[in-house]
């Protein structure tokens, strides 16, 4: 049977650094739809015993009421991953995002791993999905193959920081440096079936630039965004689950397209806007969003 977490809701998958109690102890209670434990840059480079340490605790006692658990292990260019792995899985994460990820290869390795410590820890196999972050140019020329590089593969998502530094230049809030990137992760990720989340956004006082960006990732058709502050979490989440306007709009779409093709009519109008058959899977994915969010009240 298919792993449900594979598509499940992520608006927004929020970091924190696991070796910090105060932040590990209770991230559920702002309700992001998924947190991120991270092992990898948030964490000094003498505290990645520590971090593994506070992780398996955290996973282990803490009941994050369904919020998703995943955790973010150091890169394959370093000695820690294998542990990461291994602690990760033993522990019970939902999800491992693969940091640095350049090719399908390095999904590979880490599938492999992970299969081994499932079958090591007794847990059962298949029940760790995997995320790719893509950050550098090479890792967006090898995109597509990674989308479909794994089963467990429920997704990938843009790494501006260490992109931008990769590609030599740096965030500068207009997104211009990120549009190509953007771009060629979101059709990727489409093509092959995978979900598809846009990068932080650090400056935490400039809420304003960060509804603009949200705003141009929900457009562009990304499911969410990876954020570092609760702060992040209403904007993120007002903007990517469908409005009132819209569910009502595509309830109507969808109840006059079923009964217009029974008439034989093919093209007609909703509210003076033209409607066809083309229309019918955006409105019944409106409506999906709107379920899986909790928002809608109707009987589609
Ligand atoms: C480029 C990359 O690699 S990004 C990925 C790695 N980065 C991270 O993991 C950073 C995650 N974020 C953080 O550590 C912090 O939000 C910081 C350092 C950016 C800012 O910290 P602060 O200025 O203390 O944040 P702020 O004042 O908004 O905190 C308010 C409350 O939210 C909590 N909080 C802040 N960030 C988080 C978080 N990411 N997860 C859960 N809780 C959080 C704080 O503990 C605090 O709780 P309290 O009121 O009970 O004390
Ligand atoms: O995944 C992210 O958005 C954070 C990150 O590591 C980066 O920007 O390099
Ligand atoms: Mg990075």
């Amino acid at each position: 049977m298919e792993n449900p977490n594979l598509k499940r809701l992520r608006r927004t998958m929020m970091f924190l650094n696991a070796q910090k109690p105060g932040l590990i102890k209770d991230p559920h209670v702002y309700k992001p739809d998924s947190i991120m434990l991270d092992l990898e840059d948030a964490v000094a480079e003498n505290q990645k015993d520590v971090a593994r340490f506070s992780l398996y605790h955290a996973l282990t006692t803490i009941d994050y009421q369904g919020v998703e658990r995943v955790v973010r292990i150091n890169g394959l260019d370093t000695p820690h991953w294998q542990e990461d792995v291994r602690v990760s899985v033993a522990a019970g994460c939902d999800s491992i995002r693969i940091p640095k990820v350049e090719s399908a290869k390095d999904v590979h390795i880490i599938e492999e791993a992970v299969l081994k410590a499932e079958k090591e820890f007794d847990r059962p196999e298949g029940s760790t999905l995997l995320m790719a972050a893509i950050e550098s140019t090479m890792g967006v020329m090898n995109v597509f193959e990674i989308c479909k590089s794994s089963e467990r593969l429920f997704g990938i998502a843009l790494s501006g920081g260490d992109y931008t530094k990769d590609l030599q230049t740096s965030i500068s809030g207009t997104g211009v440096e990120l549009a190509g990137a953007r771009q060629q992760l979101i059709i990727a990720a489409r093509a092959a079936g995978v979900m598809c989340f846009d990068t932080v956004f650090t400056n935490l006082d400039d809420m304003e630039v960060f509804e603009h960006e949200v705003k141009i990732a929900r457009m562009m058709g990304f499911d969410g965004k990876s954020i570092v502050n609760p702060r992040q979490i209403e904007t993120v989440h007002r903007i990517f689950t469908p409005s009132e306007k819209e569910i009502i709009f595509a309830e109507k779409v969808v109840t006059e397209i079923d009964e217009k093709k029974a008439q034989g009519i093919g093209v007609f109008t909703v509210d003076g806007k033209m409607v066809d058959i083309a229309f019918y899977p955006g409105a019944k994915r409106v409506i999906e969003m709107a379920k899986a969010a909790g928002v809608y009240e109707g009987d589609l």
